[in-house]
């Protein structure tokens, strides 16, 4: 984060008061408690797509319930650090290496087994490229590598190691552009985050460790649990709001969810959040009723924040591999996607698969996540993963 820090600087920052909140009652906000529920009862199709009638007037009076308090939870306990190394940088590389393994044994592993004591010649060139396209580093990167292994070693002895430190040099300079921190400036209202995404790609569970970090922070967070379809989902984010102290605005299950939105938005505000964080239900990028849905959760935020959402993060699942590309077309053109998380880069050896994607959409990466637990999420530094996937030790 950019502007990160205690609630002092935030509070200096900020300024004292946010403004008072529009429309929605106040009453339908309770002040206090971690976490709140506000119980809607509209059905799905109470907001029409294109007629668009006020969302706040299409539902019922917002009940508010109170959930039990849970104890925050405490981050996980850091291994070892490394000498003269920062004890969460540490921590966090060692996480990364052993997430990113998988991938690194398997683009290391068919290193390993051509450049053995030999000559770089054209062959070894040409496996080298397949490994690295079927790791899916992506053809543009592929090329790029070999073509500069080809220019400056070609007919000489090169070892692997030489050639995965080639490779750790040519990744971190794709993806160095697309290293950027979600930056939060400065606001007397609530910055917007709305999170998509394909079922199951790891939203809620970013969203979680997101609340968590921006809580850390001293920020004040509310979540709008705008999976209306999944109980299941509702349930687990109003856990992560318990956890982190965030408050979750959730409704019935089936209901509309860009009236949820908006309400969230309403609830925000009049808390004097400074983030609100929009879970949406996951759903396949060629579902056009889904992406229509989506569409308007867009447009109804903008209803009372013409500059909101202020930014729309894309989860992608690494281990869906190439496939994450063509989500990253569709859910651009719905959703106007502003930056991505790429989740799960410890459950694959596709790791390879985020580089294709800098390299084609030159979007933001602002996170990745290697694992289920609070801590598992951190912002992207494009030099550790490309070292980390190249199987190469840390710089400095
Ligand atoms: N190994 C691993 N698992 C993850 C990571 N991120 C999320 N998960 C798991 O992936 C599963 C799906 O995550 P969710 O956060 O529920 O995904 P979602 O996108 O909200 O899912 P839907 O609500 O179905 O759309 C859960 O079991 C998470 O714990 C990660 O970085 N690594």
């Amino acid at each position: 984060m950019s502007d990160g820090g205690k609630r002092g600087l935030f509070g200096r920052l900020f300024g004292g008061g946010k403004p008072e909140a529009p429309a929605r009652p106040p009453e339908a906000v309770a002040e206090t408690e971690a976490v709140e529920v506000i119980e809607r009862d509209a059905p799905p199709e109470a907001i029409e797509a294109e007629a668009a009638p006020e969302p706040a007037e299409s539902v019922a009076e917002p009940v508010v319930e109170e959930a039990p308090a849970i104890a925050p939870v405490a981050p996980e306990p850091e291994p070892a650090a490394e000498p003269g190394a920062a004890p969460v940088k540490a921590s966090w590389w060692h996480k990364l290496k052993s997430g990113l393994s998988r991938t690194s044994t398997a683009l290391g592993g068919g290193i390993g087994a051509i450049f053995t004591k030999r000559r770089l010649d054209e062959a070894t060139l040409e496996d080298l490229e397949d490994i690295l396209i079927q790791a899916d580093l992506g053809l543009a990167t592929a090329a790029r590598i070999t073509a500069t292994l080809r220019r400056d070693r070609f007919d000489k002895e090169i070892s692997d190691t030489e050639v995965r430190a080639v490779l750790a040099a040519e990744v971190e300079k794709v993806l160095a552009p697309v290293a950027r921190p979600l930056v939060l400036p400065p606001s007397d209202l609530p910055r917007v985050v709305l999170v998509v995404g394909v079922n199951g790609s790891g939203k809620t569970t970013t969203i979680g460790k997101l609340a968590m970090k921006l809580g850390r922070e001293g920020r004040k967070v509310t979540l709008a649990a705008g999976d209306t379809f999944r109980a299941a989902a509702v349930e687990q984010l109003k856990i992560w709001g318990a956890r982190t102290g965030a408050r979750v605005i959730a409704g019935e299950p089936g209901a509309d969810a860009a009236g949820l939105a908006y309400d969230a938005l309403v609830a925000a505000r009049a808390a004097g959040s400074d983030v609100l964080i929009v879970d949406t239900a996951g759903r396949l990028q060629n579902r056009a009723e889904l992406m229509a849905e989506l569409e308007k959760v867009v447009r109804v935020l903008k209803k009372q924040d013409p500059t909101a959402p202020h930014d729309v993060i894309l989860t992608l699942d690494a281990t869906t591999g190439q496939n994450a590309i063509n989500q990253v077309e569709i859910f651009g053109k719905v959703a106007g996607v502003t930056g991505l998380v790429m989740t799960k880069l410890d459950g694959t050896a596709r790791g390879g698969i985020l580089v294709a994607i800098a390299d084609t959409f030159g979007l933001p990466v602002h996170y990745i996540g290697v694992g289920e637990g609070v801590d598992d999420l951190e912002p992207f530094d494009a030099g550790d993963f490309a070292r980390a996937i190249a199987g190469l030790d840390r710089h400095g």
